[in-house]
Formats: C-alpha cells, sequence, structure tokens
C-alpha cells in the first residue's frame, strides 16, 4: 500500500504566507525547518533558551526570504513561556496556522541511575510544555484550521537501552496526542496533528551523545526536516524518517517485540557509565 498509494503532491506554495511557531529553533532539526519555513515565504516565531543563537537563526531566515521573522528566547520549564508566545502570535498576526513542538531538554544517554527529579524534569520540557503550547494555541488553530506537530522518536515507540527518562517523555506524547487527535475528530474540529516518529539524525547534540555508542549512521538533518514540514503541510497522520527504517522497526514491534529488542541492543555498545 505505502509504495502504491498515490503520494499526495506537496506544493512548497502551501507554506507561503503561513503563520509558524518552531520551538527548538534555535540549532538541529527545529533550526533547518526554520530555514525551509523562509525559504517557502512562512511567517516565522522562532524559540529556544539561548537568545544569541536563535536571534541568529531568525536573521538567516529573513535572508532566505521569510514573510517575517520573530523570535522570544525562553525555557520551556517556565510557567509562563507559552501564553507569552501565543500572545506575540496573536498581537503580530492576529492568529497561528501552524504549532511545531521539537524542543528537548538535556538527557544524558546511560543506563537509568534512579535520578527521579531529572525524569520528572525531563518530562515537563519534553511534555508537560507540549501540552501547555498545544492548550494555549488551540483557540487559535481552531480558528484557522490549522496544524500541530508534535516531533518525537522511535524511541517513544519502542524501548532502546540508556534513554529511559527521555523515551518515557516520547511515549507521553504519543498518548496524549494521539488521544487529543480522536477528541477532535470526535467535535468535528479541522486541526491536524502530525505525530514525528524520528530515527537517528546528524544533529550535533545526537552525534555527541551517540556517535560513540552506535552501530547505525545517522540521516541528514536538513531532509528530516523538509520530510516533517511535507508531512504537516499534507495534514498527515505521521511522519516516519528515515521512513524505511522506521516502518522496518515498528513492524518488527509488532511482530516479533523480542527479536526487535535484540536487534537494538545489538545496535549499540555499552555506554561508559561515567558519562
Ligand atoms: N537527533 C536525533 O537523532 C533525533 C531527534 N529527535 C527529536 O527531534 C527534536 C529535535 O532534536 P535535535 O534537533 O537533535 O535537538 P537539538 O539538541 O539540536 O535541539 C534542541 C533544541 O531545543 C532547545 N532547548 C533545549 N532545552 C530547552 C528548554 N529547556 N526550553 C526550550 N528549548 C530548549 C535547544 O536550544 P537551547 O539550548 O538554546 O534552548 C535547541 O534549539 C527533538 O524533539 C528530538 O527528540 C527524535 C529522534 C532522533
Ligand atoms: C539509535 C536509535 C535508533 C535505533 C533504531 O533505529 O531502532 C536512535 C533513535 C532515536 C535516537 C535518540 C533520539 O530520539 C534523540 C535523542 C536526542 C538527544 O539529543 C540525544 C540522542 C538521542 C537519545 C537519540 C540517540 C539515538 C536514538 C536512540
Amino acid at each position: 500500500f505505502y509504495f502504491y498509494s498515490a503520494s499526495e503532491d506537496f506544493n512548497e506554495e502551501m507554506l507561503r504566507g503561513k503563520r509558524v511557531i518552531v520551538t527548538g529553533a534555535s540549532s538541529g532539526i527545529g533550526e533547518q525547518m526554520a530555514y525551509h519555513l523562509a525559504r517557502m515565504e512562512a511567517h516565522l516565531l522562532l524559540t529556544a533558551r539561548t537568545e544569541a543563537r536563535v536571534q541568529k537563526v531568525m536573521e538567516r531566515c529573513l535572508e532566505l526570504g521569510a514573510a517575517s521573522a520573530r523570535y522570544i528566547s525562553g525555557s520551556m520549564d517556565s510557567p509562563t513561556l507559552p501564553e507569552q508566545l501565543l500572545r506575540e502570535a496573536e498581537n503580530t498576526w492576529g492568529g497561528l496556522d501552524m504549532l511545531i513542538l521539537n524542543h528537548i531538554g538535556q538527557s544524558s544517554v546511560r543506563f537509568f541511575d534512579g535520578d527521579v527529579e531529572h525524569v520528572r524534569q525531563l518530562m515537563e520540557i519534553n511534555f508537560i510544555s507540549y501540552v501547555a503550547m498545544t492548550t494555549a494555541a488551540l483557540p487559535m488553530l481552531k480558528e484557522s484550521e490549522g496544524s500541530i506537530v508534535v516531533v518525537s522518536s522511535v524511541a517513544g515507540r519502542t524501548g532502546g537501552p540508556f534513554i529511559a527518562p527521555y523515551s518515557a517523555t516520547k511515549f507521553a506524547l504519543d498518548g496524549f496526542f494521539s488521544s487529543l487527535r480522536q477528541e477532535l475528530i470526535m467535535d468535528k474540529v479541522n486541526v491536524s496533528i502530525t505525530l514525528c516518529i524520528l530515527g537517528y539524525i546528524n544533529t550535533e547534540s545526537a552525534v555527541r551523545a551517540v556517535s560513540h555508542i552506535i552501530r547505525s549512521a545517522p540521516a541528514p538533518k536538513d531532509e528530516c526536516a523538509l520530510e516533517i514540514i511535507r508531512g504537516a503541510a499534507l495534514r498527515q497522520r505521521e511522519v516516519l524518517y528515515p521512513p524505511l527504517s522506521i516502518r522496518a522497526t515498528l513492524l518488527g514491534r509488532s511482530i516479533a517485540p523480542e527479536l526487535l529488542d535484540s536487534i537494538v541492543r545489538s545496535n549499540f555498545h555499552r555506554p561508559n557509565t561515567t558519562a
């Protein structure tokens, strides 16, 4: 079905003039999404903690042709940041068309060490703030019949080693947004939710975190970012990237979970426990 289904036509014109918030936009996949959206002449509101970095990305977006670009720096463990971002969208644009939730907090790749406080903090940044941003954005998204994009991971569908706190936050996203999608459909609210299930991507932070303990090669972040935007513009339920390896993993998980677990384990060397 995947190979023979008519691939819907994506056209970059779909994003021209669209009002888009991108979180985690100062580096990695978020930065690349901002650049693609700028080339497509969208209006952009970018956010991340490091002002110098997110300002630099905003300036590059203006050079690339963004219809407009602004930023607000702040941490997503702040309870006031979601309201501040959505108020900025309301005051500047009078509405919102697409909310791209992409940021993640710092998390080490190592055996779980019993640090429950770290799990709590990471849940706050990687999950609760996504709920808060969505709650604040929904009134405008209902008005515009817009889209919510949730950037998740194959680690939010299968349990890999050394990333228990991070994986828990990604599983939480799947549960919450899959349920919310059902409610929006039942309520005949035309707001799409696109969940992005990503494999290993060559961002600086991911490569720094795992290149010494993982056998597989990462996929390109710019292509990943474009696939996310394409899937969101087509209002797809899910984006799987890299498409074949993620499909194989998810198929393996449902057909032979123990075999998949051993394959994933074989993909990792044991991390240095002091890391
Ligand atoms: N790279 C990969 O292999 C994979 C990535 N993904 C997902 O893709 C998304 C992006 O990952 P990637 O690009 O690699 O990550 P990066 O580390 O490159 O980017 C993370 C972004 O989040 C921001 N950020 C970090 N902490 C906070 C905070 N407390 N509040 C607000 N913003 C914060 C960072 O900016 P700053 O530090 O300035 O705040 C940065 O802009 C994530 O959701 C991740 O789970 C999924 C699977 C694989
Ligand atoms: C090695 C994993 C792929 C296994 C498979 O294909 O079955 C990677 C898939 C998801 C990656 C993690 C992820 O979701 C992003 C995190 C980003 C952080 O900055 C650190 C690295 C990650 C934990 C990253 C590590 C590789 C994966 C588990």
